[in-house]
């Protein structure tokens, strides 16, 4: 496979970094500093166990990513809009899309532009972060669920996995990946608004009693959502979402991160795809849409802020 990372953040400089010092060939597509640093220097990837710095090839122009027949959707899903209308010219028949962007809002919107058969969507469990300029971290354990839209897709799916497997990627292949992603968006939905609002890390979350509560309540109306889009939830996938929260406890959810360095939350992917679809459905959510609520004006505030340098 010849991969093109299109949008080298902190998931796609991490995953294109390890494939291309496996050996496969990676166009990274960046923009600002990291893009500037990354031509100067390489990228450096820092994980527990090993530093490596792999040296090509990086640039800013979408033409680069024609040779590449697995793209690597690594921009955020605020993005998504504007990147659908960028890559668009260079699609071709052999093209596959692997997006690992947190939601399942986005997997909609390809899958509305280029059809199903090109999308092969990933659930992301990681934390990494640019560090600085061209030097992308993550550590502790990592996981991605990749699976296939499109049936026909199934064997190059397999060739997909194994190849980052390869690389040290630790991923597995799901059956049902949307599945998956409705398990993640559950949450992030739990956890994710509520710590933009309030700015408390995940155990903040936990341990205040008001607050849990309030995690508990969102859970329990995205579960109705899930369950009516066709992807139950059982009591103990709900238990599980609290379960593995505790092992994240000190983490800054993205939103949160994302809010403190003044950059564009991912508010409609994250929570205003679910009000949405809840009242499309006619399911009565009135905790996650008052988040929501919330959400939209600090957010506004938050880029308008930035923006004038206030
Ligand atoms: N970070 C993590 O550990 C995890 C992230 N995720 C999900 O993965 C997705 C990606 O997150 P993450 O990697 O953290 O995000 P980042 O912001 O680090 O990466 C996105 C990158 O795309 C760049 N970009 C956007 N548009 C363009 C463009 N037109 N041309 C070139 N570059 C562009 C951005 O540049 P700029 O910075 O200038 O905007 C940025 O460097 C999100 O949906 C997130 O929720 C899921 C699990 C964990
Ligand atoms: C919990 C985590 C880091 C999962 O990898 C996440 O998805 C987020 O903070 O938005």
């Amino acid at each position: 496979m010849n991969y093109a990372v299109i949008g080298a953040g902190a998931v796609g400089s991490f995953i294109g970094g390890l494939l291309q010092h496996a050996g496969r060939s990676v166009t990274f597509i960046a923009r600002g500093s990291h893009l500037e640093a990354m031509k100067e220097e390489g990228l450096t990837v820092e994980r527990d166990e090993q530093t490596f710095t792999v040296d090509r090839e990086f640039s800013s122009d979408m033409h680069d990513i024609s040779s590449a027949d697995t793209w690597i959707l690594g921009v955020k899903g605020t993005e998504m809009a504007s990147i659908i209308e960028k890559v668009k010219p260079y699609l071709n028949k052999d093209t596959r899309i692997i997006t690992l962007q947190n939601g399942v809002s986005n997997e909609e919107q390809l899958s509305g532009a280029f059809g199903k058969d090109k999308i092969i969507p990933a659930s992301a469990y990681l934390s990494a972060s640019i560090r600085e300029p061209g030097k992308v971290a993550q550590h502790g354990p990592h996981k991605f669920h990749l699976g296939a839209l499109d049936r026909d897709n199934n064997q190059l799916l397999e060739n997909i996995v194994d190849e980052w497997k390869a690389a040290g990627i630790s991923c597995v292949r799901s059956e049902d990946i949307m599945a998956k992603k409705w398990e993640k968006s559950l949450w992030n939905l739990t956890f994710n608004p509520l710590s933009a609002i309030t700015g408390a890390k995940v155990s903040d979350l936990l341990d205040d009693p008001l607050l849990r509560n309030t995690c508990d309540s969102v859970l329990k109306e995205a579960a109705l959502i899930s369950e009516k889009k066709g992807y139950p939830v059982s009591e103990k996938s709900a238990g599980n979402v609290f379960k593995s929260a505790e092992t994240v406890r000190n983490h800054k959810t993205s939103m949160l991160q994302d809010f403190e360095k003044g950059k564009p939350m991912e508010v409609y992917p994250l929570c205003g795809y679910f009000v949405e679809k809840s009242k499309e459905l006619g399911i009565e959510t009135p905790v996650l849409t008052t988040l929501y609520n919330i959400l939209e004006f600090i957010n506004k505030e938050n880029v308008e802020k930035n923006r004038e340098g206030r």
